[in-house]
């Protein structure tokens, strides 16, 4: 028998719109939200930022996916950090209870968008740049994709509708039981 997934959870680089569109689907579907990178905060007693200056990018995807790893929600949308995509074992781990949603928005969506760069704890080599970050997670974002949303060109209302019309397509439940 095919398991239903639960979760809807969105996968994406900073500025693709995981939390402020994850949030909107959560109040549209009559779902819970979780943001990871919270969950990271909450059990490391830090920010992002800090974890990156004190003990560099590494650290912090190792602790992003320990976190990710206790992850046992359910009829959940959960925007992930932007590095998630980093860990496999992560990404299957939520792969097992979800629905895998890439948001896709172009290098100049993404730029027009992020004004914080350096601050916004990004889990990145300290020289890299942006666009070389953006080359190096794309084929892992792909890698995991249930579903791609192209939504550099379209508002947040309308992602939440995209999304919602494409999870409609696999074994989701969303309904409350
Ligand atoms: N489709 C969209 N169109 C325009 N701005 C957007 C869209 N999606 C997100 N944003 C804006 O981009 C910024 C970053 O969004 P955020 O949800 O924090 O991204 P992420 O969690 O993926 O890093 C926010 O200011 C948000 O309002
Ligand atoms: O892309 C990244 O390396 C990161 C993105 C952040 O989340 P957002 O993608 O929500 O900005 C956060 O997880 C962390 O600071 C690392
Ligand atoms: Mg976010």
């Amino acid at each position: 028998m095919i398991q239903k997934k639960s979760n809807i959870i969105l996968i994406g680089m900073p500025g693709s719109g995981k939390s402020t569109v994850g949030v909107i689907l959560a109040k549209t579907l009559g779902m819970e939200f979780v943001d990871t990178d919270i969950l990271i905060q909450s059990a490391e007693n830090r920010t992002l930022q800090t974890i990156v200056d004190n003990e560099g990018h590494i650290v912090l995807r190792e602790i992003e996916e320990r976190v990710l790893l206790t992850v046992d929600h359910k009829k959940h949308i959960v925007a992930t950090g932007g590095s998630a995509a980093y860990s496999e074992a992560a990404m299957l781990h939520l792969k097992e209870d979800g629905i895998i949603v890439f948001l896709h928005a172009d290098l100049a969506a993404l730029c027009a968008r992020i004004h914080n760069y350096e601050t916004r704890g990004i889990a990145k080599r300290p020289e890299q740049s942006f666009d070389d970050l953006f080359a190096e997670r794309l084929a892992l974002y792909k890698k995991y994709a249930d579903i791609t949303i192209l939504s550099s060109e379209i508002s947040q209302d309308d992602v939440v509708e995209t999304v919602i019309r494409e999870v409609e397509k696999y074994d989701f439940r969303a309904e409350k039981s």
